[in-house]
């Protein structure tokens, strides 16, 4: 059987043969010669799906944002001038749109410090928002309407004043119907709180749910996180959080269980007895670039001990009695339980140095304006 993926990230089919055993059948759709995964848009890890209310389903979409009834979605994306918001927010709201699961009302408000009209944040996320699909139909058309349901407003994090007034935006777009809203943090994990604290005071849907993203990191270590998690809760209940890593949700990540477990060849190959050793490589062929959290988390709270830890796991573990969360988490729990302790003398730590590559100059690390000249 050819099984084909599609990646929200990137648009594009990728096939392969697989044999898939009974425990890992997902819903299939014979389409012509070849069988899809049917991505269901209701489908959600934690049993709230982002369209809990109507979808769009295919038919034309004449709400610019406004509502004339129904359910509405706000989206708020808090730090909408950063990293994140530009490289992988707006791009995946924009594949949810384009594949129809966003509800058929819904409106994107951009939040941060930066001064910028609604044009202007427009502007800065379609250089993200490429059509990188192929052969896909009209994407610059459900482009230009994705744009035209995003607005901005320029507010302080710790401002009940600035989200009130966010707040009103979001209601004459909501046009008084039943308004769901979310906000998304993506912003850098010291002003978590204060976001909370006013969007919960001045922004909460006034009849609708109300609900957190936040980007990991969940604090620097666990004593930590279990303080973020007690600061959020004095405004949210914990249904309400929503804590992200994308890596759980990475495409190419998702892919290591079906070629590992689905494919006849591999399969039985994949032991200590066949397999010597095995190295896991993250590059970036970029700098810090924008990403001002980078340095006071560092690259270990960055991405070891979540996205590489959970490779890793993923790698390593024994096939879960289903694909239910709970009977893969209880497999990844043992491989990182049988790992040995690793050692500080078995770690070498680095720091890249200003170099020179076909007569361009590289900067070093400390030469990033958002790096302390002392890291
Ligand atoms: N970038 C990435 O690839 C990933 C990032 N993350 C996490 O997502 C969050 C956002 O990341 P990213 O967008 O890269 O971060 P940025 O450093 O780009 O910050 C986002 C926005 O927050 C505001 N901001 C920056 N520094 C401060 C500060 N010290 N105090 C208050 N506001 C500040 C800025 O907006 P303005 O000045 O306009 O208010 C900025 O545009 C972080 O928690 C990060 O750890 C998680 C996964 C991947
Ligand atoms: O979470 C993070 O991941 C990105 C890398 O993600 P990828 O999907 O492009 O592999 C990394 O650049 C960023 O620093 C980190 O916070």
């Amino acid at each position: 059987m050819l099984l084909c993926f599609r990646t929200p990230a990137t648009f594009s089919f990728r096939c392969r043969p697989i044999l898939l055993p009974p425990a890992f059948s997902p819903a299939l759709v014979q389409t012509g010669r070849r069988y899809r995964i049917h991505l269901n848009c209701a489908d959600s890890s934690n049993g709230h799906p982002l369209n809990a209310v109507s979808k769009l389903d295919g038919k034309e979409d004449k709400s610019d944002g406004d509502t004339t009834g129904g359910t509405t979605l706000s989206i708020i994306v808090i730090g909408a001038s950063g990293d994140l918001a530009k490289k992988k927010i707006f791009p995946a709201l924009f594949a949810l749109y384009y594949d129809n699961c966003l509800p058929e009302y819904f409106t994107v408000f951009g939040y941060s410090r930066s001064k910028m009209s609604d044009k202007e944040l427009r502007t800065a996320i379609s250089q993200t928002l490429t059509c990188r699909i192929d052969q896909r139909e009209n994407c610059s058309g459900k482009m230009d309407k994705f744009l035209q349901r995003c607005f901005y407003h320029p507010g302080q994090y710790g401002s009940n004043q600035d989200f009130a007034e966010l707040h009103n935006k979001l209601q004459k777009k909501e046009g008084g119907k039943l308004s769901n809203r979310l906000f998304y943090l993506s912003i850098p994990p010291n002003v978590f709180v204060e976001v909370v604290s006013s969007a919960s005071t001045s922004a909460s849907s006034p009849n609708g749910w109300t609900r957190v993203i936040v980007e990991k990191p969940f604090g620097r270590d666990s004593e930590s996180s279990a303080q973020l998690t007690t600061s959020l809760k004095k405004y949210l209940q914990e249904e309400q959080i929503f804590r992200i890593d994308h890596y759980l949700g990475k495409e190419l990540v998702e892919n290591l269980s079906v070629l590992r477990f689905s494919n006849l060849i591999f399969e039985p190959l994949w032991s200590r007895k066949y397999i010597r050793s095995v190295q896991f490589v993250f590059s970036e062929d970029f700098g810090t670039e924008g990403r001002g959290y980078f340095d006071s988390y560092g690259i270990i709270r960055d991405i070891m001990q979540n996205h590489l830890l959970q490779i890793l796991a993923l790698f390593a573990m024994e096939a879960p009695v289903s694909l239910d969360a709970e009977d893969i988490r209880n497999e990844k729990v043992k491989v990182l339980r049988s790992m040995r302790k690793l050692k500080l003398e078995d770690v070498v730590i680095g720091q890249y140095k200003g170099h020179q590559i076909d007569g361009k100059t590289k900067p070093s690390y400390t030469d990033d304006p958002l790096v302390s000249k002392t890291a």
